[in-house]
């Protein structure tokens, strides 16, 4: 993976059929989403490396201003899934769809598990974020002025004037994540953005990824490993089976924002938790 601040990144490769703009699909009973308009329509979805069949004619619909945590078995096709919605690898078939419009046509953002490769080492971390909007030719005043105003509106309490290795591993990955947001995506896609973290570190992260995804309100998709974090920052937990992979369920997660310690012993937490557990250990029994 390159380190091309990816927020203003899009690809047409991850289309089988690139004509289908505009197209209504067909009434394909949606899986998940509980009658909201979805923001991401995926159809048909198939993708094999060499005779592994990681997908095959998967449906999906994501609601928007969600976010939604994806989590399964190990190997089974959660980071092809946000790589493919992100046109980072392509698919084999299927259609992918945000709003009716291509990829090519919206502003997204991907937030890459390995920090320290994802940002540039000689700029501050100001610039760091200011970078996707130099990439899309805004001028420099209003560069400023977009990364102030970002920085502000998030309350982030770092100083952006040091070098990303002058600063922590989770102040490194919450500059990734600003410069993702910086040109204000209409989604997010993060694949295990803390996993590289020690503990602590990841505690923290998870209540600014909470605070920024309130603030935001952008439409937010998460890889996670860790199933009491999918459940903790999710509105719907993704649960696939291995593969092909399919929708094992997709679980609502009702408990009130903001969330903090006091949630992990919420009993409706709690039991959605144990729901998902118990979903995945059936998957895994499969195998
Ligand atoms: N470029 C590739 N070439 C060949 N096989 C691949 C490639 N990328 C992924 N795979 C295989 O496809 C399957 C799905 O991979 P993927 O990384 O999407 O799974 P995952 O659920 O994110 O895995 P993990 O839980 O280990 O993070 C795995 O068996 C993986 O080995």
């Amino acid at each position: 993976m390159d380190a091309t601040p990816d927020a203003v990144r899009s690809s047409p490769t991850g289309y089988a059929s690139p004509d289908h703009h505009g197209e209504e699909f067909p009434s394909t009973p949606p899986v998940g989403g509980a009658g909201k308009r979805p923001h991401v329509t995926i159809r048909g979805l198939s993708k094999r490396f060499g005779r592994t069949v990681i997908y095959d004619d998967f449906d999906l619909d994501i609601p928007r201003g969600e976010l939604i945590s994806v989590f399964g078995p190990n190997g089974c096709g959660k980071s092809t899934l946000i790589n493919m919605i992100a046109g980072l690898i392509p698919v084999d078939a299927g259609r992918i769809l945000f709003d009716g419009m291509l990829l090519s046509e919206i502003k997204f953002g991907y937030v890459f598990q390995n920090y320290r490769e994802a940002l540039f080492p000689w700029m501050r971390a100001f610039d760091n974020i200011a970078y996707p909007l130099k990439l899309m030719k805004v001028p420099a005043a209003e560069r400023k002025a977009r990364t102030e105003a970002l920085v502000e509106r998030l309350g982030v309490k770092i100083d952006l004037n040091l070098h990303p290795y002058h600063m922590s591993g989770g102040q490194q990955q919450l500059v990734s994540i600003m410069r993702a947001l910086v040109v204000e995506p209409e989604i997010l896609f993060l694949d295990e953005p803390f996993s590289a973290l020690d503990y602590e570190m990841t505690l923290f992260m998870r209540e600014q990824l909470q605070k920024l995804f309130i603030e935001s309100g952008t439409t937010m998709v998460l890889v996670s490993h860790d199933l009491e974090e999918a459940v903790y920052l999710a509105d719907r937990v993704l649960l696939l089976s291995r593969h092909p992979a399919r929708v094992a369920d997709f679980v609502p997660v009702s408990v009130a924002r903001p969330r903090g310690d006091e949630t992990l012993s919420d009993p409706e937490f709690v039991r959605l938790k144990a729901h998902c557990l118990e979903v995945f250990q059936r998957e895994v029994r499969r195998g």
